[in-house]
């Protein structure tokens, strides 16, 4: 990572309700092109919440969203998949009776209506070689087990070339092994220019990926910096671990 690019993706006062509750209650932060920034918290702090607006999910009730120097906040997620966001879910949801080949045919197809991005379109070939889709390219989606899935919803969102990429807990039930070898996937990635976004709760996955962490508790950041710095901090010490345990 470069610390001295100007950021691609600034938050400013994110404000996200549902209902009198706030998921996000002024959050501001930003990531800079090639930095991988890993956003941490406990269960109902507002990771996923974070992803959802970004990437035009779900439209702020405050605050701003700048992405690429333009405001973008309550623009509709496929509008932003072609100004250059994409996207993983917790849960994936790939087109189940369609082939793992006709999944990434559809969202290359959807990447190349985007016109003049500044990465060439990767391949079909290099999308199944490099996430380990080959042997299953030809199987209906249903058939994948859940790190296939996985796999096959990043190459979904790779295929349309994003500049800022958000990955929505990728990890959670890959083996150790597998888990090595995707940071080292989502590292070169980072290598390319990408600015990528990344919501987990494996902290050694977290420590092994990211360049900083923002520490959410109750919709806003209680801490910045490296993870590393982060477990030390009383107050992630106590939104992790509870009073009794934080002193
Ligand atoms: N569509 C929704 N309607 C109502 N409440 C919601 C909605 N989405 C999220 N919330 C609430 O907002 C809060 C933040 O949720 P969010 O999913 O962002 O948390 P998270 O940090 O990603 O948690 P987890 O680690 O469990 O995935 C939670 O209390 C959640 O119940």
């Amino acid at each position: 990572m470069s610390p001295d690019k100007s950021p691609i993706l600034k938050v400013s006062k994110l404000v996200k309700r549902f209902g009198g509750f706030y998921a996000l209650d002024g959050l501001s932060f930003h990531v800079v092109p090639g930095e991988i920034l890993g956003l941490v918290g406990p269960n109902g702090s507002g990771k996923t919440t974070s992803i959802n607006v970004i990437s035009g999910l779900y439209g702020p009730d405050g605050g701003e969203v700048v992405f690429d120097g333009a405001s973008i906040g309550g623009a509709a997620s496929h509008k932003l998949v072609h100004r250059g966001i994409n996207r993983t879910f917790q849960v994936p949801k790939p087109f189940l009776s369609l082939t793992v080949r006709q999944n990434i045919q559809v969202a290359l197809a959807y990447g190349q209506a985007a016109g003049d991005a500044a990465a060439a379109p990767p391949s079909m070939a290099q999308l199944l070689e490099e996430y380990r889709l080959k042997e299953v390219a030809d199987r209906p989606a249903a058939d994948l087990n859940s790190a296939q899935q996985k796999m096959l919803d990043l190459t979904r969102a790779l295929a349309t070339r994003p500049r800022l990429l958000l990955l929505d807990e990728l990890a959670a039930g890959l083996n150790p092994a597998e888990l090595d070898w995707i940071a080292g996937r989502i590292k070169a990635l980072a290598a390319t220019g990408m600015a990528i976004i990344v919501v987990e709760h494996l902290m050694g996955f977290i420590e092994q990926i990211t360049d900083r962490v923002i520490v959410l508790n109750a919709g806003k950041e209680i801490f910045e910096g490296t993870l590393a710095t982060a477990v030390h901090e009383p107050q992630v010490i106590e939104v992790f671990l509870g009073g009794e345990h934080a002193h």
